[in-house]
């Protein structure tokens, strides 16, 4: 299987180049002698950069197969530009067990569009009352690398501590959902003044912040690695670069949506714009691009998490929290980091691919674009535009908070080990 990328800019630096991809791995980058049988990727100058890989996706299966599946999900990836996705837990039954984590893990290789990897469960159906057996994920065949209880935060101090003590003897990390449950009882939306004013019940910055403070110190004391999901109050970045300047094996995400949107949208009553966190203040999205610029946040993860019409599409306070976020993740990073001038391209690779894959301790994700190296790529035409239609997205179900938008950032073909997984908006 031989495939020629084109004239690419590997990075989005310097003249085009020829990218030679032979049974999965690059063995060649320059001007490129095309064998025969080859299959041919015109790149015409576009960026060319490392295959995404998502720390924090919702599939929903087992148990919701209306709302997405593992195939679904996967052609969401593949379309989005991701070679790698990390597949949450909170499935119905949890991913607390074997049996569960390598199902998904199997399903997701006979799709074969996307490395699935399943995070398990941190505690036993999620009720933050006793551990899950991580030993036995992690010994498993999926090799589960990454734990939490995502959707709910594993408030107990005591349990926290103890998965962070398990988790250095199986050398895998615990992500951790900061929500303070005593502080959010009821909370529908940011507390500041645009919740005041609509009546809705406050989520505070300090639900969050709390918990990361918390789990930052118990993870240094215990030598853990932490990793802190889906990071939305500037407190929460200024508690982060605190706890690394002391020496923390801490690593957060930030989602698109909290890069882009704000409670502002609260205005709309539009439950599509319900997600937990909530869309913070602008001054907070603001602060959480200079962060991840900054290396302070590691990464971006698209917290992904389809929804059923009837979940969704009802009052406020009946709707489901989450949004879509495989397809628009890289136009909403190429509008908020790029654009802005916080972030070129390689830093793009960084936040998207490199680090989330060192996180996830992969190691044939997120790799130099050399000779040698496994041909997980990702092709961006960084000049064209596209407008989003949530029903024409992969995803079965279509909440996404970016309907009708004109997005900067085409993702034109990925290969996942060489393979074409996407190509110009269509699975292969
Ligand atoms: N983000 C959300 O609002 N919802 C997620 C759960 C979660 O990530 O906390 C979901 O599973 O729907
Ligand atoms: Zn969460
Ligand atoms: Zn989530």
């Amino acid at each position: 299987m031989t495939t020629v990328i084109k004239g690419a800019r590997p990075y989005g630096e310097g003249d085009p180049v020829d990218v030679l991809v032979e049974d999965g791995v690059i063995t060649a980058i320059g001007a490129v002698a095309v064998p025969e049988d080859a299959e041919i990727v015109e790149a015409n100058g576009q960026v060319l950069l490392p295959g995404f890989v998502d720390l924090h996706t919702h599939l929903r299966e087992p148990g919701r197969e209306d709302t997405e599946t593992i195939d679904s999900g996967s052609a969401a990836a593949a379309l989005g530009g991701y070679t790698a996705v990390f597949a949450m837990a909170n499935t119905d039954p949890v991913a607390d067990n074997a049996v569960i984590v390598d199902h998904v893990w199997r399903r997701g290789q006979e799709v074969g569009l996307v490395d699935v990897h399943p995070v398990g469960a941190v505690t036993v159906g999620l009720k933050g009352e006793k551990l899950a057996e991580l030993g036995t994920m992690a010994n498993s065949q999926a090799r589960v690398k990454v734990f939490s209880d995502d959707g709910l935060c594993v408030a107990d101090p005591l349990l926290m501590r103890r998965a962070l003590e398990y988790s250095t003897a199986l050398d895998v990390v615990i992500a951790q959902h900061a929500e303070e449950p005593r502080l959010t009882v009821g909370a529908q939306a940011h507390e500041g003044e645009r919740a005041a004013r609509l009546g809705y019940t406050g989520w505070p910055a300090a639900a969050e912040e709390s918990i990361v403070a918390r789990d930052c110190l118990l993870a240094l004391h215990a030598n853990a690695r932490l990793h802190v999901c889906h990071v939305s109050t500037s407190g929460t970045a200024d508690v982060l670069r605190w706890a690394k300047d002391r020496g923390t094996k801490v690593s957060a995400e930030v989602t698109p949506h909290h890069l882009l949107l704000t409670d502002e949208r609260l205005a709309t009553y539009d439950p599509v714009n319900k997600v937990n966190p909530p869309l913070r203040t602008e001054s907070d999205a603001e602060k959480l691009r200079a962060a991840l610029a900054e290396g302070v946040i590691d990464c971006v993860a698209t917290d992904h998490a389809p929804h059923a019409v009837q979940d969704k599409d009802t009052e406020w306070s009946a709707a489901r929290p989450g949004m879509l976020g495989l397809q628009t993740a890289l136009s909403i990073v190429a509008e908020t980091m790029v654009r802005t001038g916080l972030l070129d391209w390689r830093g793009v690779a960084r936040v998207m691919s490199e680090r989330p894959a060192e996180i996830g301790n992969l190691a044939d994700q997120g790799r130099p674009i050399e000779v040698g190296e496994p041909a997980n790529l990702t092709l961006v035409d960084p000049d064209a535009e596209w407008t989003v239609r949530g029903a024409e997205l992969a995803s079965i179900a279509a909440n996404t908070p970016y309907e009708g938008m004109r997005l900067p950032g085409v993702v034109t073909a990925t290969l996942l080990r060489g393979r074409l997984t996407a190509r110009d908006g269509k699975v292969c």
